[in-house]
């Protein structure tokens, strides 16, 4: 628990003038730090984890800088009047944990600025998981020899003191409960003078990776890469590298070799994955190379699991992290490396809260502590390739398959010209591909980026469509559960018998297909062959997951059907056939990165097709064959349609190019939205570079029943949205019950 600490237990050096206020900030949404009076005898440092009293409670904050370090576009002037000194209230107590580095705090300011967030709620997503049950205590006691005359031994005290005979120090809470005793007794021996307090050595639950464990045997273009990278950790200073080669090049087995160079130099590296909940294959692949396995984080793991990999962070005892998103806001001890795997993935972006993309802000927080980050994948966003054509990012490319595998060859099937039997939804060729897969004793997949039965139920009778009463969506049947589901909230009802709308009977028909449908249709099309399915609302979680994806490498399983789940860096060396049976769904809309994210999507899919030494294939199920996507998925020239993506968002000043800001309005009525829209819409800024696009009606416009509006603000590239931004929002009041959230950068138009 909390306890004033002795000074001596501190390891950062003192700030200069030890001032008689403290600025403190707080995990809340508040604008800035709040001052506390600094109480006699508690010396505090910046980044010191403190309480402090908040109202009529007690708060758990951070000692933080008066003057944040920030460029002049992000900075805020302060338009808080001081308090004054005699209504200060004291800091309760100093925490015994590691203060937060000074770049942990820099860059906690930085990605507050830039997303227009109140720094409190990115600390949050420091701090939140180190607060969540006990804290891990880093102080302990030993017993004092010899022990002060005179010292009343009761029972209890006999229980603590015999258990401290070992010599082996113990914290408070675990000296209690080891001894059946108040956690009080041992505070009474604390006072008497028989116990005195040591630092905790770091009880160490992970593993010391060995960089020399068992390091590859790498190959031309592998080695070269491989050294660039390692010179740079060696380097260690800020540089960001774009390691692009294709699918199944070894990208992997490169970055690993960068991250074995962070160990031998005694600094801490941190992977970001995009999906860690199904990182098994990536975890033992790790674990081969170095023995160990590494710490994971991820909001799956439990609440222990998750404090261990905190503390493992902060007092460095986890050298190498591999995690989701939000591990970029640990408490790193000394990071010097850090690895972006599947830059371009969409799931790096958080859309609620601190709306932030965890590739930028990677970047971000290499700049400001200094060392290097590798940005991994097949196929770049536009904006990662862009920074490399310019020079400020290097560039490093793997053009061909490790160990002589080939590319799969790819088909574009025309569904206008072969299209499926009626009431079926894969044609005649994709049938005769797998069958042709299944004798030769190979694997084939099916990929469809969609859960559930069907994404629209119709009734014949009268056109009715089952929406979503609290979403503008489709309601998508869920046959195997009975009910039809909205996937944008969490709506479920049960299937009705009749059309709501006329009553008609029997008349409700399912249209298109989602994998469930397709599944149906390949145990009647394939009934000898062993089927696996695979998608987000798997049940059993990674574990599940782990196991579904060993089956598949022991070939206890044929054919696999999958969303977008599949398409991650799965190697399976046996699968030879990947079908994409829908790939048009996501060229529709009016999404700025439809293509761009289309041809990511496919292209990594069928990366998965022929990694071993059997040759892949893949066939692409599509009504528009002559769409440059597909054209590019065939001839692999990935590079072609890249340069014509950029050349089309190039002279609009679309990003990269050119800045985008993103503000949603929303209320509980239409009328309410619109207002506060229109308020935005008549202060919109305006000037040379800038442009404001809207307010209109967000695709969502009725999201969890909430009306939507949404404001596009586009800029020159050298223009900062920020300072814009916040004069902007200053002149607008919403009215109570509405909300602006902003998205700098945003990735999904929803
Ligand atoms: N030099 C090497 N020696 C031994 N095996 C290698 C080597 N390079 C790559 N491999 C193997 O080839 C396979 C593909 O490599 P890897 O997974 O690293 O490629 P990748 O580029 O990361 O693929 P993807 O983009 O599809 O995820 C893996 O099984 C890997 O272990
Ligand atoms: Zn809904």
């Amino acid at each position: 628990m909390a306890t004033p600490s002795p000074s001596r237990v501190l390891d950062t050096p003192p700030t200069p003038e030890v001032p008689e206020r403290v600025a403190v900030l707080l995990p809340m949404p508040f604008p800035g730090p709040f001052d506390y009076k600094l109480p006699p005898g508690l010396v505090l440092h910046a980044g010191d984890i403190v309480t402090v009293p908040l109202g009529k409670r007690q708060a758990t904050g951070v000692v933080w800088d008066t003057t944040p370090h920030l460029p002049p576009d992000l900075a805020t002037p302060s338009t808080q009047s001081p308090i004054a000194a005699n209504r200060l209230r004291p800091v309760l107590s100093k925490l015994d944990v590691a203060p937060l580095p000074a770049e942990l705090r820099r860059f906690i300011d930085w990605v507050a600025a830039y997303t227009l967030s109140p720094p409190g709620m990115v600390l949050a997503m420091t701090l939140r998981p180190h607060m969540q049950g006990q804290p891990t205590p880093t102080m302990g006691w030993l017993a004092t020899t010899p022990l002060p005359a005179g010292l009343r031994a009761t029972p209890a005290r006999q229980k603590i003191l015999a258990l401290l005979a070992d010599g082996v120090p113990r914290a408070t809470t675990e000296l209690a409960q080891a001894a059946g005793t108040s956690p009080g007794v041992v505070r009474g021996l604390v006072d008497a003078g028989a116990l005195h307090a040591v630092r905790l050595g770091p009880a160490n639950p992970f593993g010391r990776p060995d960089p020399a464990y068992c390091p590859p045997v790498l190959e031309g273009a592998q080695q070269h890469a491989a050294e660039a990278l390692r010179q740079s950790v060696r380097d260690n200073r800020f540089s960001v590298t774009l390691l692009e080669g294709v699918t199944g090049s070894g990208k992997t087995e490169i970055y690993q070799e960068a991250i074995a160079t962070c160990l031998t130099e005694g600094r801490q590296a941190l992977v970001l994955l995009p999906e860690i909940a199904l990182s098994a294959q990536w975890v033992e692949r790790f674990a081969r190379r170095f023995g160990v396995r590494p710490a994971i984080w991820h909001s799956e793991a439990g609440q222990k699991t998750r404090r261990l990999t905190w503390a493992g962070a902060a007092d460095g005892s986890a050298p190498v992290i591999a995690g989701a998103r939000s591990a970029l806001f640990l408490p790193f001890h000394k990071l010097g490396l850090i690895i972006v795997d599947e830059e371009h993935e969409g799931v790096f972006k958080q859309e609620e809260g601190v709306t932030y993309n965890a590739r930028d802000m990677a970047v971000v927080r290499g700049r400001l502590a200094g060392f290097p980050v590798v940005l991994a994948s097949a196929t770049p966003s536009l904006e990662t390739l862009a920074n490399a054509h310019t020079g400020r990012y290097h560039h490093l490319m793997l053009p061909t398959r490790h160990g002589g595998a080939s590319m799969p060859e790819t088909t574009v099937l025309d569904m206008r010209e072969a299209p499926p039997p009626r009431g079926r939804f894969l044609s005649t060729l994709m049938v005769d591909a797998i069958n042709q897969t299944l004798e030769r004793g190979e694997q084939a997949m099916l990929f469809l980026n969609r859960r559930g039965y069907a994404p629209l139920t119709l009734c014949r009778a009268c056109g009715h469509r089952m929406e979503c009463p609290r979403c503008t969506a489709w309601l998508v049947e869920h046959r195997a559960r009975r009910i039809l589901a909205c996937h944008h909230c969490d709506h479920v009802e049960p299937l009705p018998e009749s059309c709501p709308a006329c009553s008609a009977e029997q008349s409700l028909t399912a249209i298109g297909p989602g994998i469930e449908r397709i599944t149906e249709e390949a145990h009647d099309l394939f009934p000898e062959a062993r089927v696996l399915v695979m998608s987000s609302d798997m049940t059993g979680g990674a574990a599940a997951t782990a196991e579904a994806v060993n089956s598949i490498s022991r070939q206890e399983v044929d054919l696999i059907i999958g969303t977008q789940m599949v398409a991650k860096g799965w190697h399976f060396p046996h699968l030879t056939l990947v079908g994409v049976v829908d790939a048009d769904l996501g060229l529709g809309g009016a999404d700025l990165r439809a293509g761009e994210r289309t041809i990511q999507l496919l292209h990594q899919v069928a990366g998965r097709a022929g990694r071993a030494s059997a040759p892949g294939r893949v066939l692409l199920q599509s009504y528009t064959p002559e769409h440059p996507v597909m054209q590019a998925l065939l001839s692999g020239d990935f590079n072609t349609f890249m340069e014509q993506e950029a050349a089309q968002r190039e002279p609009g000043f679309w990003p990269p190019y050119g800045r985008l800001a993103a503000l949603i309005v929303s209320a509980d009525t239409m009328a309410e939205a619109d207002a506060t829209a229109a308020q935005l819409g008549h202060n919109a800024p305006y000037g040379d570079g800038i442009e404001v696009l809207g307010p209109a009606p967000a695709p969502l416009a009725l999201l969890r029943g909430r009306h939507r509006r949404r404001l596009l603000l586009r800029t020159r590239r050298s223009i900062a949205v920020q300072p814009i931004l916040r004069r902007w929002l200053g002149m607008v009041t919403p009215a109570r019950g509405t909300r602006i959230d902003v998205d700098i950068d945003p990735i999904s138009f929803f």
